[in-house]
């Protein structure tokens, strides 16, 4: 069987208008003839569905870039382990996939299209397991973590600090999933808000969304001594180890947290690359570690801290966008450029810095989809709760 990244692409091109029906019909399919699989998702189906076509919109439009595709599925793997999934659920979710499809497609899928989709269905899944096995002989599938501080940074926002009860591997710069004991089978995606400490404690910024049952349960119900539970790291926007450039870090809310991690990971580092961050929030009371920020910039001479506030017109400081006040700032196109906040805030800079002379090899981003966002379908990614595409 031969995989053509061509067809598969074309093909799923003709699926994404239908995909909330065809997800939903993935799912239908999948649980009907595997009803034992149903215990490993959420109850609530909702962000799942979402969430089956990132994963697979991320895929596709990685065909083309082996190693990318290869680091995103070895760390889907990695974190699929903490559902328990196995060899046979891998099987179950191919011939869900390609029942699916088959069906929305109608008659314009071809013998042709079904061989490529089952080849790079067959290459997804034997990475996922092979980075599942391989991960297994050294990590466990999950991490038992111990809220040791929780701070409320605002009405419907906290910074809240887990102890691992092992260490838990990570570079700056990337997200684990977390559950909380109220919600069962729920796992939901942070960045870890700060660079690898010696005691191994994590930070994360949490904001409570509307919607949000982990998020809120972690900003209102969770106090120090209660028990989270964590997933492997995953994610690629770290800093580039081959490069030496200076950083530009736009932040937009509580997408400061992957930010933060890599300005202490420069400090990290002995300070050698100088860092412009630019925050991002509606109003200037959402600006919820400026002075945090504040005395790290008054520590490290390499740092600047650039606040902007969009929707506040008694703010006392620069006004707008982020994505619109980059040029005000300053001339940014010699750096290495990080990206993290909303969908659309990341689509809007990503495309401004791109408009503004930077080639994307140098605009790293790793689009995070919480509860009750939408996913936007150029931004790579993936959505945290149940399996995703359990398993090939
Ligand atoms: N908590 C975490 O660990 C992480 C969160 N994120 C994501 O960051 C986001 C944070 O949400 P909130 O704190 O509620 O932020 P928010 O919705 O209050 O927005 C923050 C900033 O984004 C800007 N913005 C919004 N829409 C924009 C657009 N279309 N173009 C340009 N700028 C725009 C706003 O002007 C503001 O400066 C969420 O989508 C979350 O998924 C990303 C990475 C990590």
């Amino acid at each position: 069987m031969s995989l053509n990244p061509r067809l598969v692409k074309e093909s799923f091109a003709l699926l994404e208008p239908d995909s909330p029906r065809a997800s939903a019909y993935f799912y239908g399919r999948l649980f009907a003839e595997h009803p034992d699989l149903r215990a490993l998702f959420p109850p609530a189906m909702d962000v799942q569905r979402n969430r089956l076509f990132h994963a697979l919109t991320t895929v596709v439009w990685s065909l083309d870039s082996p190693d990318a595709l290869t680091t995103y599925l070895s760390g889907l793997g990695r974190d699929h382990r903490k559902f328990g999934v196995s060899e046979a659920h891998y099987a179950a979710v191919g011939a869900a996939l390609l029942a699916t499809l088959r069906k929305f497609l109608g008659d314009r899928w071809t013998p042709e299209i079904e061989e490529s989709w089952a080849a790079a269905y067959r290459i997804a899944a034997e990475v996922m397991h092979g980075a599942a096995v391989a991960d297994a002989l050294m990590a466990p599938p999950w991490w038992i973590g111990e809220v040791v501080g929780h701070e409320r940074r605002g009405i419907d926002l906290a910074v809240v600090t887990v102890r691992p009860a092992q260490p838990l591997p990570y570079e700056a710069g990337q997200h684990v999933t977390l559950q909380v004991a109220r919600w069962p089978r729920m796992w939901r995606q942070y960045s870890i808000a700060n660079a690898p400490r010696a005691d191994g404690r994590v930070s994360f910024h949490v904001r409570a969304v509307s919607g949000g049952w982990v998020s809120s349960a972690l900003v209102r119900d969770t106090e120090v001594g209660h028990s989270v539970l964590l997933g492997p790291a995953m994610g690629a926007m770290t800093l580039a180890r081959d490069s030496d450039r200076d950083l530009l870090c736009v932040a937009g809310g509580t997408g400061l947290a992957p930010l933060k991690a890599l300005v202490e990971q420069v400090a990290a580092d002995g300070g050698r690359r100088r860092v412009h961050l630019v925050v991002g929030a509606r109003r200037g009371d959402d600006l919820y570690d400026l002075p945090d920020l504040l005395r790290l910039a008054a520590e490290q001479p390499w740092l600047r801290v650039v606040p902007v506030v969009a929707d506040d017109t008694s703010y006392e400081g620069l006004h707008g966008r982020v994505s619109d006040v980059l040029e005000e700032i300053g001339d940014f196109t010699d750096r290495e450029a990080y990206v993290s906040g909303p969908p659309e805030m990341v689509a809007e800079t990503v495309g401004r810095l791109s408009a503004l002379g930077l080639p994307p090899e140098r605009v790293h981003h790793d689009a995070l989809h919480l509860e009750g966002r939408v996913a936007c379908p150029h931004l790579s990614g993936y959505i945290g709760a149940g399996p995703l595409l359990t398993p090939p």
